[in-house]
């Protein structure tokens, strides 16, 4: 029987109330089910300002943040467990906040970051265990730094992952699995995260290294909208979308999805599916390789952006120049999102600009380098959005929105314009309104 691979985020393991929900959803859901599950939400986040304090040596807020952390797991211990199992429950979480403790405040090393940070979802998967226990539903907790051997978090090796993951599957025979997202081990061997939000890409990780039948990727909204529902109003959820348009549209912002997600499953054609656990009941999204309608589906947009115009005589007629341009941001380990080019110029986009100092230095001596912080990516999605005549009216309402770049072609699947950040919520709105919601609309 092939296995189902469940992930809670943050939202719905955030209390002892949505931890109910979500034992509710494991009780109807099919099996048998390797469940995913991140830390309670807020938690990470206090990890994150534990490793500051950590840096800082600052031991007033060391204590002050294992404080609150023990603190919000005692409350939702003190709701879910008999009188009879609190105290044992509770010792457990002293022992994780001392050994959190005890890292925050001896030497910093290379993995002094991730064994801090990974801890809020061995805290939360240990409780949700000893929870399922105490209402005799059989599981296996497994430990996700035993098997979550992916190498480079880039491209994470899926065989390793499985080589180190069915035995274990096979000498703990169970219907329900419990597993932690985020964790995993570098090619190094050492404890790292797949980065914030990372919860998502275990979860697809882990279907594609046990070749499941799906994956349910459970959070607090009905599927993945047509728009950022943090900014624009009356979004609508999507029923279906392509790995690639889905691939798009977390790369470019849509927070429900960390961008990597679909990648380890697309190969493999396993379908994922975006469910909310508060409304189980709704269709959610379905991510897949079927095409339903083609067209305009959603629009995202990412933050922190930077624009580069690279100008110089150089360029005309000569060939090569684009080739050393990109030689200095591959150097720099740098990758570029958006680029358009004339004769003359190149504008490019990057989000990373931990080593732009050095990429302007070697930039400045063969062309005029201008930087341009502050910009957003705005992704407007939609499969063989090329072919389809009805996008071309995008085009025809960009004229009221204040465009830096548009790249179109790039791929089938996207249009992205690139604006100043201020007006990014007037440009979602905007472009929400007249391609989903006026008479004559595009989707
Ligand atoms: N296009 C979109 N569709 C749905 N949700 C979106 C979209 N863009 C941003 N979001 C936000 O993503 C949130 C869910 O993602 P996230 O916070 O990572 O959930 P979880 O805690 O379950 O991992 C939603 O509450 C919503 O505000
Ligand atoms: N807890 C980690 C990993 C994660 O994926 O969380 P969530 O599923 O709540 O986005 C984070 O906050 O980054």
């Amino acid at each position: 029987m092939k296995m189902n691979v469940l992930k809670f985020g943050g939202t719905s393991v955030g209390s002892a109330q949505n931890i109910r929900k979500v034992v509710e959803i494991l009780s109807v859901t099919e099996k048998p089910k390797i469940v995913v599950l991140s830390a309670m939400s807020g938690v990470t986040n206090l990890l994150v300002s534990l490793n500051q304090a950590s840096i800082d040596k600052d031991s007033a807020q060391i204590t002050n943040v294992l404080e609150q952390l023990q603190a919000k797991h005692f409350e939702a211990i003190e709701d879910l467990f008999t009188a009879e199992n609190q105290p044992e429950t509770k010792a457990q979480i002293e022992t994780f906040v001392a050994a959190l403790k005890e890292i925050a405040t001896g030497g910093r090393t290379l993995t002094t970051y991730a064994e801090l940070v990974t801890y809020g979802e061995t805290m939360l998967t240990w409780m949700f265990s000893k929870f399922l226990d105490q209402e005799q539903v059989e599981n296996v907790l497994l430990n996700a730094s035993t098997f979550m051997n992916v190498g480079t978090v880039e491209n994470p090796n899926i065989d390793t992952v499985s080589e180190a993951l069915l035995p274990q599957l096979e000498q703990n025979p169970s219907q329900l699995y419990i597993t932690q997202g985020f964790v995993c081990r570098d090619e190094r061997g050492s404890l790292a995260t797949l980065k914030r939000g990372g919860s998502d890409f275990s979860a697809t990780i882990i279907a594609a290294a046990v070749s499941a039948a799906g994956v349910q990727i459970w959070t607090d909204i009905d599927g993945l909208h047509n728009n950022d529902p943090r900014y624009v109003q009356e979004t609508q959820p999507i029923e279906h979308l392509t790995y690639n348009e889905a691939a798009e549209l977390a790369y470019f912002g849509a927070k429900i999805l960390h961008p990597q997600t679909v990648a380890p499953v697309i190969d493999r054609d396993i379908p994922v599916w975006l469910k909310n656990t508060f409304e189980p009941s709704a269709p959610g999204t379905k991510i897949s390789n079927e095409y339903h309608n083609r067209g305009l589906k959603a629009i995202s947009a990412k933050d922190g952006i930077t624009a580069i115009k690279i100008k110089s005589n150089r360029m005309l007629g000569a060939h090569g120049f684009l080739r050393t341009i990109f030689e200095v941001f591959d150097r720099h380990e740098t990758s570029i999102d958006m680029i358009t080019t004339s004769e003359v110029a190149i504008s490019l986009t990057i989000d990373d600009t931990s080593h732009l100092k050095a990429i302007m230095t070697e930039l400045s001596v063969i062309a005029e380098v201008t930087v341009e912080e502050d910009h957003s990516i705005i992704c407007i999605v939609g499969e063989n959005l090329i072919a389809d005549h009805e996008s071309y009216k995008a085009f025809g309402i960009l004229n009221s929105i204040p465009v830096r770049m548009i790249a179109y072609g790039g791929s089938n699947n996207n249009i992205s314009l690139l604006v100043p950040t201020r007006e990014k919520i007037s440009a979602l709105q905007y472009l929400n309104a007249q391609l989903f919601q006026l008479e004559g609309a595009i989707a």
